[in-house]
């Protein structure tokens, strides 16, 4: 049995068709996650990504997400919150089905355009 690991949100089944976090090669320290959605982000602003996805794990575990340095090298943009935290009892929570959510926040004096994956 699977002790941890990604699913495709309730809502982003079926014609939306989500592609779940993954290593972009086989010794990557990270999972890849990738915006369930295609929008821009103006100068100076804080927009909250949907990823379409949810992650489940042991009870005592957590999954932290961090940016990926070509974000802020080549997008000028950052994690608002630095390190997002995912607690492990946010999974499947009655509010959002554990929902993950980006906080992004584009630095740059242009507009930032985010390409669903
Ligand atoms: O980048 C993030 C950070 C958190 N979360 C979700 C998962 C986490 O389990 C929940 C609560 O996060 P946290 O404990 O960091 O938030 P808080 O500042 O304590 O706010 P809250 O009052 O919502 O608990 O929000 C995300 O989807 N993305």
């Amino acid at each position: 049995m699977r002790q941890r690991g990604f699913e495709t949100l309730s809502q982003y089944k079926g014609d939306e068709q989500i592609t779940l976090p993954n290593r972009a090669t086989k010794e990557s320290a990270g999972y890849d996650i990738r915006s369930a959605v295609s929008c821009e982000i103006e100068p100076n602003e804080i927009k909250l990504i949907p990823t379409g996805i949810k992650a489940y794990m042991l009870h005592d575990e957590v999954l932290k997400i961090y940016p990926r340095s070509s974000l802020a090298i080549k997008r000028k943009a950052m994690l608002a919150n630095n390190v997002g935290i995912i607690d492990a009892d946010y999974y499947n929570n009655n509010q959002n089905e554990g929902h993950i959510m980006i906080p992004l926040y584009n630095f740059s004096n242009n507009k930032l355009t985010i390409k669903k994956r």
